[in-house]
């Protein structure tokens, strides 16, 4: 025995079982007799069962239902216990480890709990380590080639990346939403969208609107916040989708079937206390509400004038006028107050929009103008339950971020819903977003960041004959070949030749597009610099017909124009007919919807890729072809074209 004893102590395993006393043979002799006892007792149990003509053990009694179902609440977190308090998690406790399977290197842990449970966490970090670089390898082998070979833009990478996993995931969701009927919209705004709204070509909801609206609406669930206790203030959502994709009315219908339920339970509200007063007064007719015999003002029965229930921010006048137009042409139908207010509107006009006497529902403005607004009227933005930042990546860059910013700050009290969206979204939006609102839900179309393949990408090198650096030249002559081709058919309108053709011309410098306009007159075009110093008549005039709001009147040629093709015929000067160009800078890429412009001219190479998608992004909306033509004129970036041009052909985003 003492040798038995003498041997257990040896083996390391038994080392800890005869540390607690016990006697390891001597207990596995008593547990082999148990055992045997136990096989014994059940044989004789069967035998008697079998002879009973009971059910068989091994065989089960179908009349029983089945220890074996599936769990209904796999899914489903932890419920409570029954005292209301979460269950608690299970500690290893020291002995536990005694009959582990695995070799963990158990006698090395000298039995330490705190140090397992360390493993566990490190254990659970790296396998979701490995998902992670599971979803990476799978983008890197999708965007190997561009990563690769985009050497130029990645110098410039201004751009936050999108995954191509989470894109395609999108692509999923949005097929799911094919229809505007199948919204949960108020009858009167899906009415709006049918009959105001009769230019929509398709009616179908472009991939913006498929995953704005539903989120706007609040049909899709939030994801799951990392502290819903701390989560204060209003829910928050940022729409990142490529240009022209319809993110104006992604927004716009949602805010209004918000204006009309809020206005909806405002009536019913306001009834609701009538019928309580009327019973009150009935109840007891002796009753008087004005105490000291002066009649209270009844403070409902004024309508405050300028408190809107939303307000739309826009970074240019241009942009309040063409929002306010879409605004204006849904209220028709739908019945609510739109004020556009901008810079270029008298204080007249401003006033009666504003301090309208029926009050307003929707404000569309500029952040400074608002802001100084705001300042001297602060009951503005007493009522605002939806603020929305259009063109955010602009609105919350260095030049506008502090208007922007304390118009959010005094609207946030009664806020309920912000909504940014933005055509592109550069790294310091996307890092600013991520501090300061954590929670925000992010809404990404697929294509994000991606020209479409619709737009083709023409380069002129001008350093070559016959243009021998001469960019100027290179342009005016760009555009005679475009202004003279005749074989420019718009598929979107059953093949029929384009009369009129609208070509915009894009410099990184303000001095430059009236450098370029002259130039351009001289040599017979119609063009015109557009830049924030041109008379606002003359520039309202020139975008509208760029834009499809003039109704466009196709050339039944003038006298001037005859004139000029009397001229051209007999060799005296050229003159290039049924050609409009607008020279511009950034102020004509953002978000100015010019539906029918098919050329887009890129004087200088744009300094980054946000400018590209902008001002490419002028041409081919909403399904239609265009065409982007670089001049790469001597100290230019040709390897920056050569790859912007890569990415267009393969339709992969920009980085
Ligand atoms: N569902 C739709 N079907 C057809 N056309 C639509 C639809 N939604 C919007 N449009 C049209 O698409 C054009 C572009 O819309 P919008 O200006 O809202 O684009 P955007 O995404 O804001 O572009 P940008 O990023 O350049 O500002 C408009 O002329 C609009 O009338």
């Amino acid at each position: 025995m003492m040798g038995l004893r003498h041997a257990a102590r040896a083996c390391p395993f038994c080392e800890v079982r005869a540390f607690l006393g016990r006697r390891p043979q001597l207990q596995q002799t008593r547990l082999y007799a148990q055992i045997q006892r136990d096989r014994a007792a059940r044989f004789d149990e069967a035998a008697a069962r079998r002879r009973s003509g009971g059910p068989s053990r091994r065989r089960p009694d179908a009349s029983r239902p089945s220890r074996m179902v599936l769990s209904d609440t796999v899914a489903r977190p932890a419920r409570p216990a029954a005292d209301g308090q979460p269950p608690k998690k299970k500690t290893r406790e020291p002995f536990s480890y005694l009959n582990r399977t695995k070799a963990t290197g158990i006698l090395h842990k000298r039995l330490d709990v705190g140090q397992d449970q360390r493993q566990d966490t490190q254990s659970r970090q790296s396998s979701a380590t490995e998902r992670r670089e599971g979803d990476r390898r799978f983008d890197r082998k999708r965007t190997v080639s561009s990563s690769d070979s985009f050497h130029a833009l990645k110098m410039q990478k201004s751009l936050h990346e999108i995954p191509y996993r989470l894109r395609s995931a999108i692509k999923a969701k949005v097929e799911e939403v094919d229809s505007f009927e199948g919204l949960p919209l108020m009858e009167s705004v899906q009415k709006a969208i049918k009959d105001a709204l009769p230019d929509l070509e398709y009616r179908t909801p472009t991939p913006a609107q498929a995953v704005a609206i539903p989120a706007l609406l609040g049909l899709q669930k939030q994801p799951r916040t990392r502290n819903p206790v701390k989560k204060t203030g209003p829910d928050s959502y940022l729409l990142a989708a490529e240009t022209g994709s319809g993110k104006t009315l992604a927004y716009l219908l949602p805010v209004i079937d918000a204006i009309k339920r809020e206005e909806a339970a405002d009536k019913e509200e306001a009834e609701r206390k009538a019928a309580e007063d009327a019973t009150t007064k009935a109840a007891d007719p002796t009753r008087r509400d004005d105490i000291f015999g002066v009649e209270e003002p009844d403070l409902n029965k004024a309508v405050d004038p300028a408190r809107p229930r939303a307000i739309i921010l826009v970074p240019s006048a241009e942009l309040v006028a063409q929002v306010g137009a879409v605004a204006k042409s849904l209220s028709h139908e739908c019945k609510f107050r739109a004020a556009p207010i901008s810079a270029k509107n008298s204080a007249t006009v401003i006033r009666n929009r504003l301090f309208n006497e029926n009050g307003v529902d929707l404000v569309i403005c500029t952040p400074p103008l608002l802001a100084s607004i705001a300042e001297s009227n602060p009951n503005i933005l007493a009522r605002v339950t939806h603020l929305i930042v259009d063109e955010a990546d602009s609105l919350f860059d260095r030049s506008f971020k502090p208007s922007t910013t304390e118009i959010l700050e005094r609207a946030t009290p009664s806020l309920k819903k912000l909504f940014l969206c933005s055509a592109t979204i550069p790294k310091y939006l996307d890092k600013y977003l991520a501090e300061k609102f954590p929670d925000m839900q992010r809404l990404v179309t697929p294509n994000l960041h991606a020209i479409p393949r619709r737009v083709a990408l023409g380069v002129v090198d001008v350093n070559k004959e016959p243009y021998r650096g001469n960019k100027m030249l290179a342009c005016a002559d760009t555009i005679w070949q475009i202004g003279k081709a005749t074989a420019d058919y718009d598929p979107a309108e059953g093949k029929e030749a384009i009369p009129t053709k609208r070509i915009l011309v894009f410099v990184n410098e303000r001095d430059d597009t009236d450098k370029v306009a002259e130039y351009l007159t001289k040599k017979g075009i119609d063009a015109m610099a557009f830049h924030r110093d041109t008379d606002p008549n003359r520039q309202a005039k020139a975008l509208a017909s760029f834009t499809g709001t003039e109704k466009i009147k196709e050339p039944k040629d003038s006298e001037a124009q005859k004139e000029a093709a009397k001229s051209n015929a007999s060799g005296t000067s050229r003159q290039l007919l049924n050609t409009k160009v607008i020279v511009t800078t950034d102020l004509g890429s953002r978000g100015i919807d010019t539906v029918s412009v098919r050329h887009v001219i890129l004087y200088d190479v744009p300094h980054t890729t946000i400018d590209f998608i902008h001002r490419l992004g002028r041409t081919g909306r909403m399904g239609r072809r265009g065409r982007g033509i670089v001049l790469v004129g001597p100290g230019d970036r040709a390897d920056v074209v050569k790859e912007v041009r890569e990415a267009m052909f393969k339709g992969e985003a920009l980085i």
